[in-house]
């Protein structure tokens, strides 16, 4: 009952759109009823002039005219056939119509829910999730609603009204007969039921199969540059075909036991009709069954036996459909980020770390463990230590991304906890290592946070990053499309579009990520010196693992296994036993220790 309430919150179909599908159906269903019955009027009535045993189809006889002259004009009934045909073709597009409305109404404003829902939950969230697995609940599962609420629902309603209808009138013509009818259609009900409830397992087989190919796939598309390098095409290739290969024999698993299913109930479908002719003949011949009876009886029992061959099918629908709710709702249940509570203070980027610890939600271990240390507004510090050691952590503490769990960290005394995370995210930039960029323009690559940038502000940021000079270059400069439809850049030209992104915010901190690795020395140099030049105050936190982006920070930071184990400048580290002084010396002597 929840279920269908949350499916009828989005699909939001009034009331008048509920009466038409119902009106829809029943237009249909009538005249499907009432098609055999013109038939039967017109072999016995008609053609063979028996008198009709119903006062209504006399009366309706006669203001046709009379049995006589409906005989010597028999396009009056070929007409009345026609118009039942034109009526059923209406009550089918109507249907179509009007449930295709709700269920793309449906699947419409879910999936702007699930979508807005997703954007607001925790990184953390999106992190754990495995991308695949989302993905298939955006897509398949809400389409597999969709699927019932346009055809399985107005279905039912129709194999309702057909079985309860058909059987009413076949039992008022002759109940005998009807009795007879209907004898083996139980049996085809109880093997449906079965045949569904059994094969509930070949389903899901099938749906995982499917899914773990579409995942090999989708990681394959990922990593097309892993695979290329390592020359990994023919362990890409074997991969995607023993899934491929689970995947059809799960399939057809699935299409043996539909035969074997529809056979038999084909099987016992066609028996229960041949019955019914042995039966019917025999009435006929004893004068107590008319040949258009007959006919009405071998059209409507046809008509019974889809919808309860179906039944099943439709019961494991719900089944599914069940099953993709609960889905959907599991994202739209977790808990969103409220990014907007909180104080909205001005900033200016003097940063505390005060006995500060963090682990992540599966992981007992401390990746940060007590850190405490003070950065002062507007100056330049260096984070280095080797590769697992907390760096990236540290920094995404510091703009919410994730909550530290002990001690405390402050941003111009105001407790970071306490200021709105929207807020502070405009405040503390961080440029990522592998900057990501949408497939749009340069200029709206950088323009994107700050859609209020002037265009000879992003110049200028572009040039503060090194970039400006790069993207001239470009035939079409500043309106050079990048990524899939574009230009592919290289990963240093990747890294300055980001930071000329970031900076067009004017934050009061801006973090790099390890995001000037890949630049060369002078390049690296003239960033930095484009940064010391800055026409605003920005406190800059730099991730890097080479001395000589370290060296003229006003403060370096070495941690190691989640400790800040050294802090101070250059000068002093240098001339201090411990890691930065071993990385200086190896460094030195040529080679550039990655903090190993
Ligand atoms: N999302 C996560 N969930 C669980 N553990 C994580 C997660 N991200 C990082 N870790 C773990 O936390 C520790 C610190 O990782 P972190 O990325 O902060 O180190 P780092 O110093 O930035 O390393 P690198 O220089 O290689 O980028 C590592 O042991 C890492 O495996």
């Amino acid at each position: 009952m929840k279920k269908l309430k949350f499916i009828l919150d989005y699909a939001k179909p009034d009331d008048k759109r509920i009466i038409a599908i119902f009106f829809d159906v029943a237009i249909y269903a009538l005249a499907m009823l009432i098609s055999p019955l013109i038939l039967s009027i017109m072999v016995d009535n008609v053609i063979q002039g028996i008198p009709a045993d119903n006062q209504m189809i006399t009366a309706i006889l006669q203001r046709l005219g009379g049995d006589a002259h409906l005989r010597n004009n028999l396009w009056i009934g070929s007409l009345l056939m026609l118009a039942v045909y034109i009526l059923i073709a209406f009550g089918v597009h109507r249907r179509t119509i009007n449930c295709g409305l709700v269920s793309e109404t449906f699947a419409e404003n879910i999936r702007n829910a699930v979508y807005d829902h997703m954007q607001k939950l925790p990184f953390a969230y999106h992190k754990q999730k495995d991308s695949g697995d989302l993905l298939q609940r955006c897509t398949s599962d809400i389409d597999q609603i969709r699927r019932f609420l346009a055809s399985q629902i107005s279905e039912m309603l129709y194999s309702i009204l057909i079985v309860c209808f058909a059987a009413a009138i076949l039992f008022s013509k002759h109940a005998k007969l009807a009795a007879i009818s209907v004898v083996l259609l139980p049996l085809i009900l109880i093997a449906s039921l079965i045949f569904y409830t059994k094969s509930k397992k070949i389903f899901l087989d099938c749906d995982i199969a499917e899914s773990k190919m579409m995942a090999v796939l989708q990681e394959n598309l990922n990593a097309m540059r892993v695979v290329k390098a390592f020359h990994q095409e023919k362990v890409e290739i074997d991969k995607f075909e023993e899934k491929n290969e689970d995947y059809r024999v799960k399939l057809f698993r699935l299409v043996n036991a539909l035969g074997i299913f529809w056979n038999i109930s084909d099987l016992i479908g066609m028996i229960q009709i041949l019955i019914m002719i042995i039966f019917g003949i025999q009435f006929a011949v004893a004068q107590q069954l008319s040949v258009g009876t007959f006919f009405v009886f071998l059209t409507y029992i046809s008509m019974i036996i889809w919808p309860i061959r179906q039944l099943g099918r439709i019961l494991a629908d719900m089944g599914k459909v069940s099953v993709s709710v609960t889905r959907i709702k599991e994202i739209l249940d977790e808990e969103a980020e409220d990014l907007e509570a909180g104080i909205k203070p001005e900033i200016i980027g003097d940063i505390v770390f005060d006995h500060v610890s963090f682990n992540y939600e599966d992981s007992e271990e401390h990746t940060l463990n007590d850190v405490s240390f003070h950065i002062e507004a507007n100056t330049r510090v260096a984070i280095m230590g080797p590769t697992g050691s907390g760096k990236s952590s540290l920094i995404h503490l510091l703009n919410g991304i994730y909550d530290y769990k002990g001690g405390s960290i402050r941003i111009d005394g105001h407790e970071l906890r306490t200021i709105s995370k929207a807020w502070l995210r405009k405040k503390v930039q961080i440029v990522l290592q592998e900057p990501f960029l949408y497939s749009k323009t340069i200029y709206e690559n950088i323009h994107l946070a700050a859609s209020k940038s002037e265009r000879d502000e992003i110049i200028k940021a572009a040039k503060t990053a090194s970039i400006h000079n790069v993207i001239e270059e470009f035939e079409k400069g500043y309106d050079t499309e990048v990524g899939e439809k574009g230009v592919t850049l290289s990963g240093g030209q990747k890294q300055r579009l980001a930071i000329a992104r970031s900076l067009l915010l004017k934050s009061p901190i801006v973090i790099f990520d390890d995001s000037l690795s890949a630049l060369d020395s002078k390049t690296d140099a003239m960033i930095q010196d484009a940064l010391n030049q800055l026409d605003y105050p920005v406190t800059t936190l730099m991730i890097t693992h080479r001395i000589n982006t370290a060296r003229s920070a006003d403060l370096i930071l070495v941690l190691d296994h989640g400790k800040l184990i050294q802090s101070g400048t250059h000068e002093t580290l240098i001339h201090e036993e411990g890691l930065y002084k071993r990385i200086y010396e190896i460094q030195s002597e040529g080679g550039e220790s990655h903090g190993e």
